[in-house]
């Protein structure tokens, strides 16, 4: 008797985020986030009661208040995001394809996801982290949290990992689309392109052969440097700075969303809050914002570069700042993930 064929697995992951704004959620968000050793790369003896016991009481009131101004009728904006892109892959996919979302903290979890995927008997599994480039504390915690789920299952599948899409032509080709979107609309004096921050220690223990030097070196990506964050963030600038026509003076690299530590650790720089400061004195009044490490609008988008940043660009004298929306689930970017799953 002929089997039906079996159809493919799709994990598609982003970071996660509170069940609520209130208090009580957003510290045992923090909790989970916040305790995972690649995200805070310390020993688990100082880093749970550090974190635990320290940082995230302290922080958890603070970031619940933004959390609240960010929230929406439909909840956090990363997670209702999630699950439409995860709607519309599914449909641009197909019956051949099984398509699933989760969260690497809280819910809905990759857990339930990966058994959603068990359930349906697929064939094998792709697993989309929804990182554009590869950091450890992002991409690296996804792979970690489905290899841990799967290899107590009883039939191990066969699992792939799509590490990073810094480059991708349908991711760059989506990003351009939103900002020309807005370059018509009105003319910017200069385009920023702010990437989430992470530790410049976090690249160098991903280096084997200490090539980065967090200068010049991250300025092609090579075999060498293949899984540099701050490389593939300045590969995506490029390609987005072509695509939008754009020379090297018209636009900036920076970083955002730094935690502040007391070890003064350096983080990838330049920090945004600080360049942008800058700008009015230069001539810059008009400022057109992307967030290129994030494809979901989140509290680190709306909020830190759509509204924060906004407002120290215009204490400092800036006249017009403008955050391109993330990708989301736009007809276009859907097609894209779509491609590169089918591709893969
Ligand atoms: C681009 C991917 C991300 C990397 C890399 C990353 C590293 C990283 N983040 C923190 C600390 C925080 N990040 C927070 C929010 C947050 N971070 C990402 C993505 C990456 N983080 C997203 C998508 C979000 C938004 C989630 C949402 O619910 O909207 C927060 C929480 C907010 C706050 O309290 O400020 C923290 C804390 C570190 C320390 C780190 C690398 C070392
Ligand atoms: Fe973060
Ligand atoms: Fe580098």
């Amino acid at each position: 008797m002929p089997t039906s064929a079996r159809r493919i697995g799709i994990l598609l992951v982003n970071l996660g985020t509170p069940d609520s704004p209130e208090t009580s959620d957003v510290r045992r968000y923090l909790n989970e986030f916040l305790t995972d050793g690649r995200v805070v790369d310390m020993p688990a003896a100082i880093r749970y009661p550090l974190f635990q016991g320290l940082v995230v009481p302290l922080r958890a009131p603070k970031s619940a208040k933004i959390y609240k101004e960010l929230w929406t009728d439909r909840g956090s904006p990363l997670l209702f995001h999630g699950l439409d892109l995860k709607e519309k892959v599914q449909e641009a996919l197909g019956d051949g394809y099984v398509v699933a979302f989760g969260m690497r903290y809280q819910k809905p979890g990759v857990a339930g996801a990966l058994e959603e995927l068990r359930a349906a008997n697929v064939e094998r599994i792709v697993v989309l982290p929804l990182f554009p480039q590869y950091a450890s504390a992002s991409t690296g915690s996804v792979q970690e949290k489905v290899m841990d789920l799967v290899k107590d299952w009883w039939i191990v599948p066969s699992i792939s990992f799509i590490s990073q899409f810094a480059t991708e032509p349908g991711f760059i080709a989506s990003i351009v689309a939103r900002g020309r979107a807005e370059m018509d609309k009105q003319h910017y004096d200069h385009v920023v392109l702010s990437y989430h921050g992470i530790p410049e220690r976090h690249i160098k223990k991903g280096d084997p052969t200490n090539y980065c030097r967090f200068g010049s070196c991250c300025d092609t990506l090579t075999d060498q440097n293949q899984y540099c964050y701050r490389a593939q963030c300045f590969a995506t600038s490029r390609l987005i700075a072509v695509g939008l026509g754009l020379g090297p003076e018209q636009y900036t690299v920076s970083f955002q969303s730094r935690l502040q530590s007391r070890l003064r650790d350096p983080w990838l720089q330049p920090y945004t809050d600080e360049v942008l400061k800058e700008f009015p004195a230069k001539g810059i009044k008009n400022v057109l914002a992307f967030s290129p490490a994030f494809v979901a609008d989140c509290l680190e988008t709306t909020i830190e570069v759509g509204e924060e940043f906004k407002e120290l660009f215009e204490e400092a004298g800036g006249e017009h700042w403008h955050l391109v929306p993330s990708l989301n689930s736009e007809p276009q970017w859907v097609e894209a993930v779509a491609d590169m799953l089918r591709r893969h």
